[in-house]
């Protein structure tokens, strides 16, 4: 049995904060995971997938202003993309392996199981600590239906050798989204299956109606309330089975990916040893993000129960595990809202309530929904459908829920979340000189006079 301070499980943006804090004060440190070392964001998430967005945006933007200067269309070569893709993600292990090794932390290669309230087993390894963090990120949810193992999730996605001319995607999130957009701009013939009344459930339902009129005028067909219950092959094709307004209804598809959802990826950490309560959420934790039934071990990212499963919000979790390990529980997680983006073209960002929430929070508000393709900043680039809307508070004029689908709008975002964390009202928002003519010069026509 070998001693650390410190164990962590997860070598993706949670855990290696976490490890990376710890061991610069001083602390002996081990840190474990069964794939390649670096996790989600970095190999297969967040940066792999803006690098085949930004081929997107190339097709996109020569689309758009076809007839308008622009005489000839880009084509995506898929295999030749994926190369590209891979310079981004072939070299994250073992920079990871030599970050780790420089700072002096102990990394072990395999599945993690907790042996007991303390210690962990890992293939032949037995490690015990003070504390073990939980950073083992997510993994797709267990759909339940037959066929299962003929759809490819995320991964398999952003590893496809071939893009097929035809593709479902179960589900109508982030992913489902993104990846649409991306194939759809590469030739394929995109069909979105989501079993909900209307798709990002989390985002403002008058500015998700705007992007699914982008995503369809581009040839994505969106089904909505469209359950899906089973995939079958068929001779070279998938079937998919699924449920609407009672009757069974079947697609011929070449690729089936999984976009319905993530699940924290606890199944194979023998959580029962430690004593460590798991609910549909993910580990359940206190404000401190130390399990609520085992004071030794603390959960950050994306597989605990606290905040939304966001890259920037895996780093902040693992901040404060971080700090209440070194210097006892004092920082307590904080729910502030979170900026996020849809990568589409054009992207849909967000931050804050939406007007849903406000109404249900009975908060007094100014809301401003407007299409904007009339604006400059659309029209310059013949961008044929955009918009916004913001909540403005009518007592404090703070700015509390910002959502724009729009060129630009995932830099936006920042400026609002800016006024948002910091205060800034509405009024001096709209007041501020920005640089002309920009997406953020745009912003003042974005707030509510009244
Ligand atoms: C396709 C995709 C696109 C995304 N795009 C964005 C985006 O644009 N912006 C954004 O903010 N977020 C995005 N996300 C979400 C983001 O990737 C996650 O929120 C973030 O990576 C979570 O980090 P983490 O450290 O909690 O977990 P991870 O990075 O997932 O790390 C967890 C690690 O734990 C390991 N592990 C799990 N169980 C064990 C075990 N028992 N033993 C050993 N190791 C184990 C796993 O192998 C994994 O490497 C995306 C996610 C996906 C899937
Ligand atoms: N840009 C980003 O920040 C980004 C991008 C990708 C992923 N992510 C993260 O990854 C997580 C997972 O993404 P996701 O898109 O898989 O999940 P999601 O939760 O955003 O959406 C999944 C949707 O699939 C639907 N669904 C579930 N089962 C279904 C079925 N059998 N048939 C049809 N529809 C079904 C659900 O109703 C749900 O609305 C996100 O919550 C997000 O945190 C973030």
């Amino acid at each position: 049995m070998q001693t650390f301070d410190l164990i962590v499980v997860g070598t993706g943006s949670a855990g290696q904060t976490v490890a990376q804090k710890a061991r610069q004060a001083g602390k002996t440190v081990a840190i474990i995971d069964k794939l390649p070392f670096g996790g989600t964001c970095s190999q297969r998430g967040c940066d792999p997938k803006k690098v085949l967005v930004g081929a997107a945006e190339v097709v996109a933007r020569a689309t758009q202003m076809t007839d308008k200067g622009i005489t000839s269309v880009p084509t995506i070569d898929w295999p030749a993309l994926m190369a590209f893709k891979k310079t981004f993600t072939d070299p994250v292990p073992d920079n990871t392996v030599r970050k780790f090794d420089d700072l002096g932390l102990q990394s072990f290669h395999g599945i993690a199981t907790f042996t007991s309230p303390n210690s962990l087993r890992v293939g032949q390894d037995e490690v015990q600590a003070k504390h073990i963090v939980i950073a083992a990120g997510a993994r797709p949810q267990p759909l339940g239906i037959p066929g299962e193992d003929l759809l490819i999730d995320s991964t398999g996605f952003l590893e496809l050798p071939q893009l097929p001319s035809e593709i479902v995607m179960v589900g109508g999130g982030y992913i489902a989204f993104e990846f649409a957009h991306i194939a759809a701009r590469a030739g394929a013939n995109v069909t979105i299956l989501h079993k909900g009344m209307r798709p990002l459930e989390g985002f403002d339902a008058d500015v998700v109606n705007l992007l699914v009129k982008a995503m369809e005028a581009i040839g994505v067909h969106i089904v909505l309330e469209a359950n899906v219950i089973a995939v079958e092959q068929k001779s070279d094709e998938l079937s998919v089975c699924y449920e609407q307004s009672g009757k069974t209804e079947t697609l011929a598809t070449r690729l089936v990916v999984h976009a319905a959802g993530r699940v924290a990826d606890v199944a194979e950490l023998a959580l029962d040893k430690a004593g460590v309560d798991v609910g549909e959420k993910g580990v359940k934790v206190n404000g401190y993000l130390q399990s609520v039934s085992n004071p030794a071990v603390y959960a950050c990212g994306d597989v605990a129960d606290k905040g939304l499963p966001l890259t920037p919000l895996a780093s902040y979790e693992g901040r404060i595990v971080a700090d209440n390990i070194l210097n006892g529980n004092k920082q307590t997680f904080m729910n502030d809202p979170v900026p996020t983006t849809v990568f589409t073209v054009p992207p849909l960002a967000s931050i804050g309530l939406t007007e849903e929430q406000a109404s249900q929070q009975g908060r007094q508000v100014n809301v401003l929904f407007q299409e904007t393709t009339d604006w400059y900043s659309s029209r310059r680039t013949n961008e044929f459908i955009s918009g916004f809307k913001t909540l403005v508070d009518k007592d404090t004029n703070q700015v509390v829920g910002a959502h724009i689908l729009g060129s630009g709008s995932d830099e936006l975002i920042n400026l609002f979340t800016l006024a948002i964390k910091h205060r800034i009202s509405a009024k001096a928002l709209g007041d501020m000189l920005l640089a002309y003519p920009t997406h953020g010069s745009d912003l003042s026509y974005m707030l509510s006079e009244d």
